[in-house]
């Protein structure tokens, strides 16, 4: 293991230093595009005002025979591309894949500029981080780049979970982590066949009714369980630990918008920051889903302005604030902050939500 001292260094010489901190940008939602489908392509002018982050995927859903051509055509979009404050992501291909060593030596050179985090599928350990981690150095150091390229991981492998803290740790080059449920259900072998969400299958059931009741004849109603839960928390509080964010990753099917925003609110509620919108109707969703509600922040900023310096004991319509509820409304209003500064309209919204609260 690194030297605590040392972890702050770069990588290779000339390499850009690392960061200290995770810039906090809004990343609410990471809208995945296959750069090398020319129609996808052209619809990123019109996107990127529109999301918080552009993903040009290059791994799994690229066929084969496409890669080359993905990877190019991420480089012209990259290049032709006013990106604004929108961030650029990409998926590189595994690091077991005869694709990744090309991906890395032409998207550094040739627009690592532009290119904010670089998204590792199947992380199985701290050691694919730092595989990354001093590659990206070199190529850094090479390409003469400013700043580092920082890295998110995707958990979507039995291994990868058992090691999600020291994946977290590996690097302060570590931007994030998204729960991948697809690979991830393989990989375990967990019998759904679906991206993300639930199924009907995994539940509990309510005892038998007593005997005055109908006793074991009357009908027992059932509650479907959130086969993510645990991940989701586990990946949540590695990240945490860390000081890096975690995100709720695909939900596939597209058509079933409101299965969807309930799996993005869960893991919004657990402490995600974003979610992956795979087809362009679930940019609303993450947007609303991520973007605290006005009426939550108004109650913050309320509880925040009671509180003074965050210390002691108030009531406020009958409920007990201290400390440890001035954090968590620090959480939500502050998060409110940072997407309101990004987003007039949102401002706006939230401004009008605290003036009816301050009027109250
Ligand atoms: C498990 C994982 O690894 S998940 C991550 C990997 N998967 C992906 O990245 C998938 C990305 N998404 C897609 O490939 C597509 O959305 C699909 C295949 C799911 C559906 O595509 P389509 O069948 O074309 O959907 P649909 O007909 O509803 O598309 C409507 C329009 O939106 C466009 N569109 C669809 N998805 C996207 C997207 N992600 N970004 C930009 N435009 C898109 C289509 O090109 C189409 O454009 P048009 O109206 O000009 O013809
Ligand atoms: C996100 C992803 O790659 C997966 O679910 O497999
Ligand atoms: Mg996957």
């Amino acid at each position: 293991m690194r030297s605590a001292k040392d972890f702050f260094r770069p990588l290779a010489v000339g390499a850009p230093a690392p960061v200290r901190e995770v810039p906090l940008r809004p990343s609410r939602m990471i809208h995945f595009f296959d750069p090398g489908n020319e129609k996808m392509a052209a619809k990123v002018p019109s996107l990127a005002p529109q999301v918080d982050v552009l993903l040009g995927n290059l791994e799994d859903a690229v066929p084969a025979d496409r890669k080359e051509a993905a990877r190019l055509g991420l480089v012209k979009t990259a290049r032709a591309t006013d990106f604004g404050d929108t961030q650029l992501w990409t998926r590189i291909n595994s690091l077991d894949s005869p694709w990744v060593l090309d991906d890395l030596l032409t998207l550094v050179p040739e627009i690592g500029d532009k290119l904010d985090v670089v998204m590792v599928p199947k992380v199985e350990g701290a050691q694919d981080i730092h595989y990354v981690d001093r590659l990206l150095a070199q190529l850094e150091a090479k390409a003469g780049l400013g700043r580092p390229i920082l890295v998110h991981a995707i958990l979507e492998t039995a291994t990868g979970v058992a090691n999600v803290e020291e994946i977290a740790g590996a690097s302060p080059r570590m931007q994030g982590i998204s729960l991948g449920p697809a690979d991830l259900a393989a990989s375990r072998r967990m019998k759904t066949t679906r991206v993300g969400g639930g199924h009907p299958g995994y539940l509990v059931r309510a005892d038998p009714a007593p005997a005055a009741d109908g006793g074991a004849d009357a009908p027992r109603p059932t509650f479907q369980q959130d086969l993510w839960h645990y991940t989701i928390a586990r990946m949540v509080d590695a990240c945490a630990a860390h000081g890096i964010l975690p995100y709720y990753g695909p939900f596939g099917d597209i058509q079933d918008v409101t299965a969807c925003e309930d799996q993005f609110r869960n893991a919004f509620l657990l402490g995600c920051v974003g979610a992956w919108s795979l087809h362009p109707a679930q940019i609303a969703i993450a947007k609303r889903v991520f973007s605290p509600s006005p009426q939550d922040v108004a109650w913050a900023r309320r509880v925040i302005a009671a509180m003074g310096d965050g210390t002691g004991a108030v009531m406020i319509d009958g409920k007990m604030q201290d400390d440890a509820t001035y954090k968590q409304c620090l959480v939500v209003a502050d998060l409110a902050d940072a997407l309101a500064a990004r987003d007039p309209e949102l401002a706006e919204v939230y401004a009008a939500a605290t003036r009816e609260e301050d009027a109250r």
